[in-house]
């Protein structure tokens, strides 16, 4: 007997593969340009792609516990979303996190800041993003400042509980949970017009008049090589 939760489930995980293959960079241009991270946030598990709802994660500067306790309390489809004090020089999340992630069924983890066992975490499988690689630990200290599933800003966007966040090789965009179902309609929609010009494209290879881009004033070949010069072309 299919429960209205096991439905809602089973919409939720069409929603998130749905956006996974829309990816990032079109799911941010179909919300109006929402939600994109900071570039310096990259892919660390070269290939891996993440979509799914946003734990959030605040913790101290150089500490790393609220992680842990996060990664207690999220589960399958959830992305651990970690806001780490601005201080990215320390390695946050690591080989023992990732194989934690795997067991839980997370979607995958975004860190604004540093982590380490670089060389496995690809192999574990759990998408990791994040600042870059750092050798130095992390405290863990019981009484540092820190929340889950409070709102968090990252490079001046804000992510709360049940965002989208997805995740690939142009970098990490969160979407609010009320504007999900619009945005990947319109991301849907404009997947759709792209591959028709990437049709057209495969045959006539003009992206001026294909896309309605401004074409030269003037369409005066040169003497040379019958080619416009670059500089010339607006
Ligand atoms: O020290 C930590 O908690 C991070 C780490 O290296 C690991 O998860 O392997
Ligand atoms: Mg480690």
């Amino acid at each position: 007997m299919t429960t209205a939760a096991a439905s809602g489930r089973a919409e939720d995980a069409r929603r998130l593969h749905r956006a996974a293959l829309l990816g990032a960079s079109t799911i941010h241009e179909a919300s109006g340009g929402l939600g994109a991270l900071p570039t310096g946030i990259r892919p660390i598990t070269s290939g891996l792609t993440l979509a799914g709802r946003a734990v959030t994660v605040s913790g101290p500067a150089g500490d790393n516990l609220w992680l842990h306790r996060g990664l207690a309390m999220a589960g399958p489809g959830d992305v651990l979303v970690a806001s780490v004090g601005g201080h990215h020089e320390a390695g946050y999340w690591g080989e023992l996190l990732s194989w934690g992630a795997r067991s839980r069924g997370l979607a995958g983890v975004v860190v604004d800041g540093c982590v380490r066992d670089s060389d496995r975490l690809t192999a574990i499988g759990v998408p990791v993003f994040a600042r870059g690689l750092c050798v130095r630990g992390t405290t863990k200290l019981p009484d540092g400042d820190g929340a889950i599933n409070g709102p968090i800003s990252i490079g001046g966007v804000t992510i709360a509980a049940g965002d989208l966040v997805v995740g690939d090789g142009d970098g990490v965009v969160a979407i609010p949970a009320d504007r999900i179902d619009e945005v990947l309609r319109l991301g849907t929609e404009r997947m759709e017009r792209e591959a028709q010009v990437v049709f057209a494209l495969q045959q006539s290879g003009s992206t001026i008049s294909l896309l309605g881009l401004p074409a030269q004033s003037v369409a005066e070949p040169s003497k040379s090589d019958g080619m416009v010069p670059l500089h010339e072309i607006r």
